[in-house]
């Protein structure tokens, strides 16, 4: 894995996993197009997409110039910050508001703080994650490194594969080995590294079978349930199966994580903490063609489940009902 001797592979997380890795082009090679119109990710090399910030946003710029109001930063216990959306708690989907709990919490805090909490942590503390949206918030200075990204090149990239309109620009600052365990978004995504690097372990939408998300009502959806550090092979039997994609990335890096594709994201054990700016675009208007995409199999399967939920109300009906439909029909 050690391919510019800038890290070595004592310093990533040691997982059981079949993984190939995800072809390295430069941004300009027109193969890089071959594979966004398929779908599949690749990583760009070479780019000034974000070159104003990979030039001047060091933790030292950030905390002068990332604005005075307060952050969302993340606390984890551990080095996993596994994504929790409260508002699913008591959805008409979870009537009864089902007890959950997160492992994760978020507090409002000052970059000062966050910068001098990130300077004397040591092991055993909890862990920090700062996410701030790239708007009107931040501080002038940023707002100008910001236009000065190469927005031509991205919008060309937009426009020619037809995806949505761009629904956020996010700053990340985690703690040198933060781990966003393995998830799905439904929104296309161009992963621009700033500073430090992190490991992106990627799979296709098709290892649906093998990720075992939550069910959708449940905060954690879009999440896998398998622990990647302690797999459960007993209840996730086919994770054992699992085939995926794997990456490095470094400043100035920009990785393409195609929309429903899965990704397990790590900073790099003891390098520091890592900067990185995400472009989300919605998915485009996808027509059924036949055979449908995976991704588009993995929407169906989500609206069968919101449906049944909303119907049925109680999840636990959600199980015998299908299997009434399969078992002896279908399957
Ligand atoms: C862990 C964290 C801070 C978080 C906590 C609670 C709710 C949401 C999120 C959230 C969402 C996106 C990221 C960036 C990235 C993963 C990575 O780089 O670590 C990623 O998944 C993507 O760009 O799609 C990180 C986070
Ligand atoms: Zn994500």
């Amino acid at each position: 894995m050690c391919e510019n001797n800038k890290w070595d592979s004592s310093q990533i997380r040691n997982y059981d996993l079949d993984l190939q890795p995800i072809p390295r082009l430069h941004y300009k090679d027109p193969k890089v197009d071959e594979l966004m119109k398929t779908n599949q990710p690749v990583l760009l090399s070479g780019s000034n997409i974000a070159k104003p910030a990979v030039d001047k946003w060091t933790l030292e710029y950030l905390e002068e110039n990332l604005g005075k109001c307060g952050h969302t930063v993340y606390v984890s216990k551990t080095h996993k910050f596994k994504y929790f959306n409260r508002e699913k708690i008591l959805s008409k989907a979870n009537p009864k508001g089902v007890e959950f709990t997160s492992e994760t919490k978020s507090v409002e805090m000052k970059v000062s703080d966050f910068m001098k909490k990130l300077k004397e942590w040591k092991q055993g503390d909890d862990r920090l994650y700062l996410q701030q949206s790239l708007n009107s918030s931040v501080g002038s200075a940023i707002v100008k490194d910001f236009m000065g990204f190469e927005w031509r090149y991205v919008t060309e990239k937009k426009i020619r594969h037809g995806w949505g309109e761009l629904s956020a620009n996010l700053l990340f600052i985690a703690m040198e080995g933060n781990c966003t365990p393995c998830h799905y978004d439904e929104q296309e995504n161009l992963f621009a590294q700033i500073k430090g690097f992190k490991r992106c372990i990627l799979f296709p939408p098709d290892q649906f079978e093998c990720l075992y998300p939550h069910p959708v009502y449940h905060p954690h959806d879009r999440q896998s349930m398998v622990d990647f550090d302690e797999p459960d092979y007993i209840k996730f039997p086919k994770f054992k199966n699992v085939k995926g994609f794997e990456t490095v990335v470094g400043p100035g890096d920009v990785l393409y994580i195609p929309i429903y594709w899965w990704h397990h994201i790590e900073s790099l054990l003891a390098d520091g903490p890592t900067v990185t700016v995400n472009f989300w675009y919605k998915g485009g208007p996808s027509c059924l063609e036949y055979p449908l995409k995976d991704d588009q199999k993995v929407s169906i399967m989500r609206n069968v489940e919101k449906m049944l939920l909303e119907v049925l109300q109680d999840p636990k009906e959600v199980g015998p009902l299908l299997r009434t439909i399969l078992l002896g029909r279908y399957v």
